[in-house]
């Protein structure tokens, strides 16, 4: 099976696949290349220098409170704004979803990406990611972008589950994918500057 534009191997692949369908979970490590992680990085870096992000509490689609609830600063991939990492990200997302779809059905027809900066002592409170009123993000992927983050920096993606929490660290490297709908999850407050894309594969377009 060809699968172009795609750092992702077919191992890799069936492993995400198949704890999706198991547990609705899969933390992949190194899924995406380290040169393109830095380039979004580097991205990220300077969109963020340039006062190109902004609150999500001021953004699309979210209530007036979102401020009290989440502290990060986001930008859609697809800004013109951004450098050519995120369309190379969003192309990667892009094949991801086509894979996804052959291996579990889910008839995924689009995805958004946006990054995010959580500045020091921002969090997420718990939530989904599906909203009550609009179901049509089915898997949610955070992929995070720092080096070296020791984890007495916080900012741990903490998935509340069945069997109880379970923390992640926003290491470089690390990427989570997480059924939107079932997945109750937060981001503790992270103690320096954290970076990462969240991407949300659609079952139909809205936008
Ligand atoms: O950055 C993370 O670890 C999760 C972010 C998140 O939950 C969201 O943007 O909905
Ligand atoms: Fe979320």
């Amino acid at each position: 099976m060809t699968s172009p534009a795609s750092d992702i191997t077919e191992d890799a692949l069936q492993d995400v696949a198949e704890r999706l369908a198991d547990s609705g979970i899969a933390v992949g490590r190194n899924l995406f290349s380290d040169a393109l992680l830095n380039d979004l990085l580097d991205d990220a870096r300077s969109l963020a220098a340039a006062g190109t992000l902004r609150s999500a509490a001021t953004g699309r689609g979210t209530g007036k409170q979102t401020g009290a609830l989440r502290g990060d600063a986001t930008l859609w991939l697809d800004d013109p704004a951004c450098g050519p990492a995120a369309t190379r990200f969003l192309a990667e997302l892009d094949t991801l979803r086509q894979r996804l779809n052959r291996r579990l059905l889910l008839g995924l027809s689009e995805v958004e990406a946006h990054y995010a900066l959580y500045p020091p002592g921002a969090g997420y409170a718990r939530h989904r990611d599906r909203f009550r009123d609009d179901d049509a993000r089915v898997l949610s992927l955070v992929c995070y972008l720092n080096h070296d983050w020791p984890p007495e920096a916080g900012g741990q993606l903490r998935l509340h589950l069945p069997d109880g929490a379970r923390d992640i660290e926003p290491q470089c490297g690390t990427t989570v994918i997480f059924l939107s709908a079932d997945i109750e999850h937060e981001v503790l407050p992270a103690m320096r500057e954290r970076y990462s894309i969240a991407a949300w594969f659609r079952q139909r377009p809205v936008r």
